[in-house]
């Protein structure tokens, strides 16, 4: 989290890291950059043929009072031209500039947060990493607005202006120098250690507010079904309350630091112009000299008034960036090996090799030198009680979390050594909860074989059992199934994950067997499917109905993340006193229960 960095290191994160990205277009900043400079130049020498203009029309031959005013004018008129020209064509190829390193930062984020590990997801809200990414990409746009189009353009018209009335009166020169310092000063230490630490409390509290939303929303089913609506209100209600009062704090402040801002620029115009009326009334300057010291001030006036403002956007911008740059530092988590090589998988044989695994926060191990062979082709059940380390057996198999000791071996192969995106591109997994994209079934089901044609699909869903719902259905194959496939049942969505796994046709498959309660004649069409789909493959099957494993070749009784048993169903049912028995007879009583009530 960002809150504990200091702004200093917000600005040393932020800025290199978009300073990399403006490297990347070299001619199209430079055409930025010089326009905008260019513009700015030709405000500088503005109030100088103001001033010429004034001293011409005061003169007392009319003649050439008539030709140095019209060449005053003509100069005037120039140099408005050469603004306008110069500052188009900066702020034409801002755009291309700007908008194409928007789309490079949130496409690189996208890029990154991808493959962070399921353990970082687990620790996220989709809906803060969807904001902080959005967020940050128009900060961006802010930030080069600020720098290019305000920062830089104002450094030059200052400089310029202190030296071109340095140049006349060093006096006077050195005066608006200090006061521009004085207004600067005190402008970049108001606004970052008074502005930036309230606004970065009220940032982090927005994320909230972004958060609390998506959790409510993604759960709404689970709201709905609890009638926890007015829960969720009031939960959300507190969060916008304490953002409130922050965003209060911050925005105060901005009016405070605006109006010392303000307090400076009073008196500023105080010693500036009262300075160049002293030199007049000393007979050391003209009245047309005097409109230039005027006119300069005005300038500077304008640049200065709004500088308050670039920096507030500057500091703004960078906070707003910050936890989208610190994500770009965070570490993958779990990254290939240097040297890894796409993993050769055939007969799909597994192996844990004394497999030692801590979860982050537990105080102890959920494996201890765990040692289990799976041969290739063979169907195994893991059973056993909530919580006692199946479905992290399996995620461990697919490299989502790295051992903390041993090896987990895939046909002899260290799978901590291998791509992930080939040992994952081998395994096929049926989830207990599918989430579907909201996109078409076809797309859905293809999403393990992209470029599967009509017919490769249709066949999937056929031995999936889906084809005949999904031709029910009013647009078919093209139906869009809504977020995470909520328009569908749940066995409708379990069907389609079996038709993905079909269509992906990996040599390992993962079934996670559901828990929702089906209809049975659903619940008959899913095992008749998943039958159907482990034929020839090296299979671990999850199961939470003791029927689904009875004829797998293997069942592994997990027990607070030991193997308490294993055996066939019929080895195991015979044990006496056998945790698997205690288990099978607790289902088989539950049956009789329900058949008799029936
Ligand atoms: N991401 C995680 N971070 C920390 N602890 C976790 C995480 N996932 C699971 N655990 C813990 O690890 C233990 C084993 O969990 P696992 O999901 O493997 O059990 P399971 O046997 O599959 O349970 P179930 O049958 O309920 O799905 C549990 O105590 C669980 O709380």
């Amino acid at each position: 989290m960002t809150l504990s960095r200091n702004k200093k290191s917000a600005l040393r994160a932020v800025l290199p890291f978009v300073f990399r990205h403006w490297r990347n277009q070299p001619a199209r900043l430079s055409v930025v950059a010089g326009g905008l400079i260019a513009a700015a130049a030709a405000d500088v020498f503005m109030p100088l043929f103001a001033g010429r203009l004034v001293d011409s029309i005061a003169r007392t031959d009319p003649a050439a009072a008539r030709h140095g005013a019209m060449i005053a004018f003509g100069a005037i008129v120039a140099l408005g031209l050469v603004a306008m020209v110069t500052r188009f064509i900066g702020l034409k190829a801002i755009i291309p500039f700007t908008l194409r390193i928007m789309s490079d930062v949130a496409q690189n984020a996208f890029v990154r947060i991808q493959r962070f590990s399921t353990d970082w997801h687990a620790n996220s809200f989709a809906g803060s990493t969807v904001r902080k990414i959005t967020r940050g990409m128009w900060a961006l746009d802010l930030l080069n607005d600020t720098i290019l189009m305000a920062l830089i353009p104002s450094l030059v018209v200052l400089l310029g202006s202190t030296i071109l009335v340095g140049w006349h009166w060093p006096v006077l020169g050195a005066v608006i120098a200090l006061m521009t310092v004085i207004y600067v000063g005190l402008t970049v230490a108001l606004t970052t250690n008074y502005i930036a630490p309230a606004a970065q409390l009220s940032n982090a509290l927005d994320t909230k507010v972004g958060g609390t939303l998506a959790d409510a929303l993604t759960c709404n089913a689970v709201v709905k079904s609890f009638g926890a609506e007015a829960r969720e209100d009031e939960r959300l209600g507190g969060v916008l309350g304490k953002w409130r009062r922050r965003a209060t704090r911050t925005w105060s402040r901005y009016t405070y630091v605006g109006t010392a801002q303000h307090a400076v620029l009073v008196l500023m115009s105080v010693t500036v112009i009262g300075g160049v009326l002293l030199l007049w009334a000393a007979g050391r300057a003209t009245p047309g000299e005097v409109a230039y010291v005027v006119t300069t001030y005005f300038v500077i006036h304008g640049y200065l008034g709004d500088i308050g403002q670039h920096i507030s956007h500057l500091q703004r911008s960078v906070n707003d960036m910050e936890e989208l740059v610190a994500m770009h530092d965070e570490v993958i988590g779990i990254a290939d090996a240097p040297d890894a090589n796409p993993i050769k998988v055939a007969g799909g044989g597994i192996v844990f090799d004394d497999v030692t695994f801590h979860y982050r926060g537990h105080d102890t191990p959920l494996y201890d030198r765990l040692a289990v062979t799976i041969r290739p082709g063979e169907r195994v059940g893991l059973v056993g009680r909530s919580g006692s380390g199946k479905t992290t057996f399996v995620k461990l198999v697919q490299r989502l979390y790295d051992a903390t000791g041993g090896r987990i071996l895939i046909d002899g192969q260290d799978v901590s050594k291998a791509t992930q995106q080939s040992l994952r591109s081998q395994i096929a997994i049926v989830q207990q909860e599918p989430t579907l994209f909201h996109r078409s079934l076809a797309e859905n089901i293809a999403y393990g074989r992209p470029g599967a044609s009509m017919a490769q699909i249709e066949e999937a869903a056929r031995l999936a059992n889906a084809h005949d719902f999904i031709m029910r259905l009013p647009k078919r194959y093209e139906t869009l199934v809504g977020e995470r496939g909520v328009k569908l049942s749940g066995g409708e969505r379990q069907r389609v994950a079996l038709a993905r796994a079909f269509l992906a046709d990996a040599p390992i498959l993962i079934l996670d067997e559901a828990t929702s309660s089906l209809d049975s004649e659903s619940e008959a069409l899913i095992q008749e499917a998943m039958d159907r789909l482990i034929q020839g493959r090296t299979a671990i099957v999850i199961a939470h109905r003791l029927s689904t494993v009875r004829s797998l070749d293997r069942i592994l009784v997990f027990d607070r993340g030991r193997i308490a048993e294993e055996g066939t169903h019929a080895s195991l049912a015979r044990r006496p006193g056998g945790v698997y028995r205690s288990l099978f007879e607790r289902q088989v009583l539950e049956l009789d229960r329900m058949s008799a009530a029936e």
